[in-house]
Formats: C-alpha cells, sequence, structure tokens
C-alpha cells in the first residue's frame, strides 16, 4: 500500500526543504520532489515532521489507590489528535513482584494502543530477584529503568538501593531514570501541614517546594556519576533542578532534563482557585511553579541544557481527585497532557519565537528517539524510518477543552487556551489515523518498540570510567610489614 505526502515542507531536528515523501508498508521508501501514485495526502502549506514521542506516560496506572483512567487505546488515541505517534510508558512491579511478570501485565493492556509503544521499568524494591530480572528486561528491550525518589513507603528507593541499581544499570548498557523529590522531606512537610490544618490541594505545592526537587536532582547526578551511568531526570520543573543539569552537564556528565508541557505553560496559581475540584485537578508531583521557575525551562530548551518535553500523562476524573476531599497527600497526583503537548508546544514556543520549528522536532521528538536509542526508526524523516509522521499545519487554530478532547476524564487543565498549529495528518507506521480532524485510529494497531541496550553514549561513558578507575600504585622500595 502505497501513500505519498504531497507538496509539504519537510522539518526535521536539523533540515527544513520541500520535498514529497512516499510510504510503503507502513515505512518511508522515497523523499524528493514530484512523487505520484497511491493515496496522496495533501500537504500544501504545511510542515511534514517527525511525529511526537511521548517519553512519560502512565496509562491504566495502579496508583495512590485507584487506576489512572486512560488506558492504552484512549492514551495513544489522544496522543494521535495531537500528533504523538509513540509513548514510552513505566511498568510498574508491585512489592515483591518479579520484573517481567509485570512486564507482562503492561503486554496485556497495550495490546489494544493505537499508536506504537516502549516501555520503561521501574525498580519499585530492591534485592537479588530485582537484580537477576534486570538483566531479561533487557534482553526483553526494556533498557531504561525509572527509581522513584519520591512517594516514601510506596515506590520510594534509598540511597543504598538507588546506588545499587544505578550500578547494575550502567554494568547492563542501560539508561537509569529518576523522579527526583526528597521522599523523606516531603513526608515531613506534608505531616506538618495537615497537624497545621493545611488540608486542601494548595499545600500539596507546599510539600514539594523546589529545594526538594533540586537536591534529589542533584544526588542522583552524583550518584550516578559514581555509578558509571547515564542518567535522565523526568518531570524537571523548577531552577534549581534545571541548575543541577546544567551544571552537570557542563562538566561533561552524560545528565539529560525532561520538563513537561504543564511545567512550561501553567503555575503555581492554578492551586489557589477558589473550586477545590480545579486546584485538585492539577494536583501533580512536581506541582506547577512560579514564572522564574518557566523562564529557566525555557531557557533551557533553547540552550540545549533540557532536551525533551513531554507530559507525564497520568489522568484522573474528579471523581478519582476527590479522593483527597480533607486531606490532599490523598489527592490522586496526575494530569493528562498527551492530546495537548504538541499543539501546546507550538503555541508558546514557537509562535512566541522561544523555539524555532527545528528545535521543535528536537525536543518533541528526536532528542529522546536518540537518548532512548529508537532512533532513526523513530524520530526521524529518512528512507527506512516508520512512517510516523505529523503533517502540521501552522495555521490551523482551536480552543482546548474537555468537551472535544479524546481522553476519557471530564475536564482538561487546559481548558479555553487557544492553540494555533495543529495536525491535519497524523500517520501512524504508514496509516492515516487523523485525517483533517477525523479520527480513524486503529485499537490494536500499535506495536512494542524494543530497544538495544549500549548505545554510544553508554560505550564512551564506561571507555572514561575504566579509563579513570581507581587503581593500586606499584611501587618499589616498599617497606617491609612486621615487626
Ligand atoms: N507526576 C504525577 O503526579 N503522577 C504520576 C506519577 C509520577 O510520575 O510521579
Ligand atoms: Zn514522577
Ligand atoms: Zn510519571
Amino acid at each position: 500500500m502505497t501513500t505519498i505526502i504531497r507538496n509539504g515542507t519537510i522539518v526535521t531536528a536539523d533540515l527544513t526543504y520541500k520535498a514529497d515523501v512516499r510510504i510503503e508498508n507502513g515505512v518511508i521508501a522515497e523523499i524528493g520532489p514530484n512523487l505520484k501514485g497511491g493515496t496522496e495526502l495533501d500537504a500544501t502549506g504545511c510542515y511534514v515532521m517527525p511525529g511526537g514521542i511521548d517519553p512519560h506516560t502512565h496509562l491504566e496506572m495502579p496508583f495512590m489507590g485507584t487506576y489512572s483512567a486512560d488506558d492504552f487505546e484512549s492514551g495513544t488515541r489522544a496522543g494521535l489528535a495531537g500528533g504523538t505517534t509513540m509513548v514510552v510508558d513505566f511498568v510498574l512491579p508491585g512489592q515483591g513482584q518479579g520484573l517481567m511478570d509485570a512486564a507482562q501485565m503492561w503486554h496485556n493492556k497495550s495490546g489494544r494502543a493505537c499508536a506504537d509503544y516502549s516501555y520503561h521499568m521501574a525498580i519499585t524494591w530492591w534485592g537479588q530477584k530485582v537484580w537477576e530480572d534486570m538483566s531479561a528486561s533487557v534482553d526483553a528491550g526494556i533498557t531504561s529503568f525509572k527509581h522513584f525518589m519520591a512517594y516514601k513507603g510506596a515506590l520510594m528507593v534509598n540511597d543504598d538501593e538507588l546506588f545499587a541499581s544505578f550500578r547494575r544499570v550502567g554494568e547492563l548498557g542501560g539508561l537509569a531514570m529518576v523522579h527526583a523529590e526528597n521522599g523523606d522531606v516531603v513526608a515531613e512537610l506534608t505531616a506538618k501541614l495537615l497537624a497545621e490544618g493545611n488540608t486542601g490541594p494548595e499545600a500539596h505545592a507546599y510539600s514539594r517546594p523546589p529545594q526538594v526537587e533540586g537536591e534529589a536532582t542533584n544526588r542522583a547526578i552524583m550518584i550516578a556519576d559514581m555509578a558509571g551511568v547515564p542518567l535522565y531526570v523526568v518531570h524537571t520543573s523548577c531552577e534549581e533542578a534545571h541548575e543541577a543539569i546544567r551544571r552537570a552537564r557542563m562538566l561533561g556528565k552524560r545528565v539529560w532534563g525532561e520538563p513537561l508541557i504543564q511545567h512550561l505553560t501553567l503555575d503555581e496559581s492554578e492551586y489557589f482557585h477558589p473550586d477545590w475540584d480545579h486546584a485538585a485537578r492539577r494536583v501533580m508531583s512536581p506541582p506547577f511553579r512560579d514564572k522564574k521557575h518557566q523562564d529557566s525551562l525555557w531557557a533551557g530548551l533553547q540552550s540545549g541544557s533540557l532536551s525533551v518535553v513531554a507530559t507525564d500523562h497520568c489522568s484522573f476524573t474528579t471523581e478519582q481527585k476527590r479522593f483527597g476531599l480533607g486531606n490532599f497527600a490523598k489527592i490522586p497526583n496526575g494530569t493528562g497532557g498527551l492530546e495537548d503537548r504538541m499543539p501546546m508546544l507550538w503555541t508558546h514556543g514557537v509562535n512566541t519565537g522561544r523555539l524555532t520549528p527545528n528545535e521543535f522536532v528536537a525536543v518533541t521528538s528526536t532528542n529522546i528517539a536518540k537518548i532512548l536509542n529508537c532512533y532513526p526508526k523513530k524520530g526521524a524523516i529518512l528512507v527506512g524510518a516508520d512512517a510516523d509522521l505529523v503533517v502540521w499545519d501552522p495555521a490551523k487554530e482551536k480552543t482546548i477543552g474537555a468537551a472535544s478532547q479524546q481522553s476519557k476524564i471530564d475536564y482538561n487543565v487546559f481548558e479555553g487556551q487557544k492553540v494555533k498549529g495543529l495536525p491535519r495528518f497524523t500517520l501512524t507506521r504508514g496509516h492515516v489515523a487523523i485525517h483533517d480532524g477525523e479520527v480513524r485510529t486503529r485499537e490494536g494497531h500499535g506495536q512494542f518498540v524494543a530497544r538495544e541496550p549500549r548505545p554510544a553514549v553508554n560505550r564512551a561513558l564506561s571507555q572514561w570510567k575504566d579509563l579513570t578507575a581507581p587503581r593500586p600504585v606499584v611501587r618499589t622500595g616498599v617497606p617491609a610489614t612486621g615487626v
């Protein structure tokens, strides 16, 4: 089956040029002028870009006594509607559960996906079995390992476990990832706030000040450096965390930071809204910050000290959020964003001049494809790459609203925001899933993307660590031991 995308301007992370694209059997077969035949898609006035990759989603995730509302079907449908053609979700083993057992549970859920997906493996407890299973995980194509430094008493791992796991990830040629917040301090602040009668959603933000994130980010970077493993810091939300990442990168450490579209465009005033539901719907960790932090994140994307924009899509209905009435610590943490990430970033990034279209492609797709070692299958417009593409109409406008969204939840944290720049077509391995506003997704079309370990960065880092490893000093004339 042949599809031709005609009359568009191709925009990749490093090039902008006019060309048509021919797709055969889900793969890009030819790029050039005046291509003809098959089904033609008119891209006049549009940019043809690699489909977005969202490396941070929690679809149908068991969390805080419930399950996130969007599953692999609705989540990937929402992504496609907004130009995202691949998600990377987190396998979350229960306490004492084997990693591959948990991976199987995720495979059972993801069979319904409309777009391709991959997984990160979460390290939620530590022991010999986990150590062994990490190798099986890598063999199964799950090469990135997430560690929660927060959620004490549930998902949190301690520093000794973090160090042991990071070393193991390094050995296996994988990528270490962290949710960086100091869980001990968050637990103390939460108890204090509740005891003082601070029970509303605004106290969620008070309990997680930027310092808890900055401290944990710096700690994770130092531990990763000692373990000799590359590190990816998820949902970087504040200057303190960004500063730690920036400093580490300037020192040559292999560290990447991931701001979310929510932190770039929404601020802490949301938590002071008089409507409890409004504020609770926006409870996520880390919380939204003030303008100073937003400016820092945008500057990071512009200068390259931050690399990827994600969503952490973890949606809960208003009814689920109300579990936390009277106690903010029981509000399920998480917000949606899969459908809105690309239009919001284009509107607030490219349309304002903060980002070039090429930088937009880099931070929504290509950078993460390289970091996760699935480039150029994903994140590229090259012959042989998967035809995961978005035909982006920079003139198309809409107002974001829950009434017209794909997500299952009953609100949208970006409600009322006007965006300019939307997909005309979104293609997932050649299938036109979004056709000029019409949703033509196919449940079960998505495929698992297995990833290889030991990309070039790991090889370089191991080489350097070997070269600089502690060695005994060979001495002549050693004094005799004993008396
Ligand atoms: N971010 C959030 O609040 N919920 C999802 C779980 C996580 O990533 O911490
Ligand atoms: Zn997190
Ligand atoms: Zn998350």
